[in-house]
């Protein structure tokens, strides 16, 4: 196995499959801890899905050191630590912590951070991280439900989450070339620097990271990185095709959006627009038990059989607050998760097969409630997003949509991409 890799949510870790099977490697996400029947024969990259961005940093090292482990006995090469490309965390975590101990563990002496997806706008320069054309924290990840991000200094908000010393190699060295970071990296490694953020404008950046870094113990990133760390490792492989279609089990289609993103709240909009028919969960209704998840599912099994029902939690910066200031953060976020994680298993009961869902946390909980262990990554709707289909059952065809990807209109056209499966003879 080429990469280990560790992911700290579950659309991260799509995101990442994504990346290193369009690049050709044979490439499997595990969803939660491989077990000792978890197949992996055969793979090139395996890629464990955590819920780990925002639990308490002690239980994220714990479980990512066990996931590093269960790679490594799997017989990874080397292993990547993926977290968002927006960096996802808060000061006490849990990105810093995750990297100190995979260092440890795989004794490292350095490591890079790189979070930058160039492909959706996400870039860094001198240490900075940009969201298009505005600073991290001015863009709409401010406001995040959970992790508002609101210093764009990586250094400086990597340097809060670790004790280690945490540096920044600049775009120049980069666009020097692969030699001239390898002798920056040494050189910074030299002085004791043991993070190094790394600058990337676009995916010749990346791939300069890639072949510098290839040979690293420990990568730490985005899936950008996971590309050109793909790219300086395909020719290890025989590459495969990236599929452009999906057969997927016949069945009803469904959308359950948790995601309070600006490109989700759009994704809705422009959904409704169309015609979907939509339920709005009311969070407030919920939490007095005047909402329930069993009525929110009847609803969408009441809807036309070739419709695609939306349910959705999504709401916008200045509701969010109420909400969060009535029933707190953490609470009004699990109550949400678990009702969309209670209405994605009864639709699945009741024949819906083909389900989309938005938000990283929020895929986490729906697919744990499914009992989604294994996924196969199958054709990329946007960057960033494949289809998957679940190597275990039930058999479902699944869009795990990171909250910020994917175009207006991604909950009309994801669907154009699947085929009905061949019949068995
Ligand atoms: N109306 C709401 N009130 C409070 N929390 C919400 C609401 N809608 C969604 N959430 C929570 O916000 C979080 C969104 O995170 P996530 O699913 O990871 O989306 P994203 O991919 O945009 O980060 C989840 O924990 C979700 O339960
Ligand atoms: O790197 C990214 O931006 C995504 O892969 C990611 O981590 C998604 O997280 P959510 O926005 O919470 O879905």
């Amino acid at each position: 196995m080429l990469i280990g890799a560790v992911a700290d949510d579950i659309t991260g870790a799509t995101d990442l499959c994504l990346m290193l099977s369009r690049s050709g490697l044979k490439t499997r996400q595990v969803i939660g801890l491989p077990g000792p029947h978890t197949d992996l024969s055969g793979a090139d990259a395996v890629v464990v899905a955590l819920k780990s961005r925002t639990i308490p940093a002690a239980e994220a090292v714990e479980m990512s050191l066990q996931a590093a482990q269960a790679l490594r006995d799997a017989g990874a090469q080397r292993l990547m630590f993926k977290y968002c490309s927006t960096f996802d965390s808060t000061d006490a975590g849990n990105i810093g912590p995750v990297i100190e101990a995979l260092m440890d563990f795989t004794g490292a002496e350095q490591t890079i951070a790189c979070p930058a997806f160039p492909a959706t706008g996400r870039t860094v320069y001198k240490g900075h991280l940009f969201v298009g054309d505005r600073l991290l924290s001015e863009s709409p990840l401010k406001d995040h439900p959970l992790t508002p991000m609101r210093d764009s200094d990586l250094v400086r908000v990597l340097g809060r989450q670790t004790r280690l010393p945490v540096g920044c190699i600049d775009i120049t060295t980069i666009r020097q070339g692969e030699g001239a970071l390898r002798a920056a990296l040494d050189a910074a490694r030299k002085a004791g620097t043991r993070i190094v953020v790394t600058d990337t404008l676009d995916e010749t950046d990346l791939m300069v990271l890639g072949a510098a870094c290839a040979d690293m113990p420990l990568i730490t990133g985005g899936s950008g990185i996971g590309l050109g760390l793909a790219a300086a490792l395909r020719a290890q492989t025989d590459p495969r095709p990236a599929p452009t279609r999906m057969p997927a089990p016949a069945g009803r289609t469904a959308i359950l959006a948790g995601s309070c993103s600006v490109a989700t709240r759009g994704q809705i909009a422009t959904a409704q627009a169309a015609g979907l028919p939509s339920y709005a969960i009311d969070v407030n209704a919920l939490s007095e038990g005047l909402q329930e998840a069993s009525e929110i599912a009847d609803w969408a099994i009441a809807q036309p059989a070739d419709s695609t029902p939306l349910i959705y939690s999504s709401a916008e910066p200045g509701q969010l607050a109420k909400i969060q200031s009535r029933l707190g953060r953490e609470a009004s976020g699990a109550l949400v998760e678990d009702t969309l994680a209670t209405v994605a298993k009864r639709l699945s009961d009741a024949g819906f097969t083909r389900m989309l869902i938005a938000g990283g946390e929020t895929s986490g909980a729906v697919t744990a409630a499914l009992g989604v262990s294994l996924l196969e990554i199958g054709p990329e709707i946007d960057p960033g997003v494949p289809w998957t289909a679940s190597l275990s059952e039930p058999h479902l065809a699944l869009a795990l949509k990171s909250g910020n990807f994917g175009s207006e209109d991604f909950f009309l056209k994801a669907w154009d991409l699947l085929e009905p499966e061949a019949e068995h003879v």
